[in-house]
């Protein structure tokens, strides 16, 4: 064990144990994806919430297993208006497979993300996905291949890389690496604590043009109404959706947001083919900064 997975909590020390034994694809991949940005853009033209639903069977933080076909929870979740899935493939801890993840893409037409701890790039081939989780903190460590060389063979095969960071050192790690789609995980991999302040202190240091994801923690309307503000494209839930009847869940979480809604149903009378106003562009994306330097719009922060 090195320095930093000392201070992981002895569950994920665990997954990154099996994560580097796991082996890869028999052959390179070549993949078709679905483009997640486009998916996100259509879902706030329809004036919904973009919610990346998550297909998480258990996890080292939540009681119980649910035994549903994961199938059906996929068709339930597109049903209540999920603008992607993610599935979870990692096999011990989570209850996932590869299999679930080819049987899930091949129900529904939405993006579809692989999640799991890929930290070698033969593991990449494991199977198709539209996106493809790589998380900063588990990179560039020994026994790992390195986030660039992650993120370039993700692309190479067609991938679209979601690049996860938890902290400021590796959201500019992410940023470096020239990741357009990012998620700000509010829980800490340390402590396995979930603290939605993370998302706020990031949000800012992220260009508009990167695609900024809130992940975890995310389980009421007031929740997803707080990310949003703080400048989230899109949200990534889990337990807040499969805690239930997942289809009525994914409805309430994509609905949250009803003023944005009926402002939606407004603009589209008043300019049917104009596309969104100037106000409103910049109202999605309040305290985000403005180009891929990473000024900060809020320079007060810097004082
Ligand atoms: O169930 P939640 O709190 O809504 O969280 C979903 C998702 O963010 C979480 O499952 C997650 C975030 N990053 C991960 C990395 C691996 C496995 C799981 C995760």
């Amino acid at each position: 064990m090195n320095a930093s997975e000392d201070k992981l909590a002895p569950a994920v020390r665990s997954i990154l144990a099996t994560a580097r034994e796991r082996s890869g694809g028999a052959e390179r991949l070549d993949v078709d994806a679905r483009s997640f940005p486009a998916a996100v853009e259509a879902t706030e033209a329809a004036g919904r919430v973009p919610v990346v639903a998550e297909v998480k069977p258990t996890s080292p933080t939540t009681e119980g297993e649910r035994t549903d076909d994961p199938v059906d929870l996929a068709r339930e979740m597109v049903a209540g208006g999920a603008t992607a899935l993610s599935v979870l493939t990692e096999p011990e801890h989570f209850g996932g497979s590869a299999e679930n993840l080819r049987r899930i893409r091949g129900a529904v037409d939405v993006p579809v993300l692989r999640k799991d701890f890929v930290v070698r790039e033969a593991q990449l081939d494991a199977v198709e996905s539209d996106l493809i989780l790589l998380i900063a903190r588990f990179l560039d460590e020994q026994g790992t291949d390195s986030l660039a060389t992650l993120y370039e063979a993700a692309r190479e095969r067609g991938f679209q890389p979601l690049v996860e960071v938890h902290t400021r050192e590796e959201l500019d790690r992410a940023l470096e690496v020239g990741a357009e789609i990012i998620g700000v995980n509010n829980r800490d991999l340390g402590k396995l604590e979930v603290d939605l302040d993370t998302f706020e202190r990031l949000a800012p240091h992220v260009p508009e043009d990167v695609t900024l994801l809130a992940e975890s923690g995310v389980t009421s309307v007031a929740d997803v109404r707080r990310m949003r503000a703080a400048g989230a494209d899109a949200l990534l839930i889990g337990t807040a959706i499969m805690d239930g009847d997942v289809e009525a869940n994914t409805e309430r979480l994509t609905t949250a947001d009803a003023e944005r809604a009926s402002r939606a149903a407004e603009t589209s009378d008043a300019e049917t083919d104009a596309g969104p106003t100037s106000s409103e562009s910049t109202d999605a994306k309040r305290g985000r900064a403005e180009s891929t330097d990473t000024t900060p719009r809020n320079t007060d922060t810097n004082q």
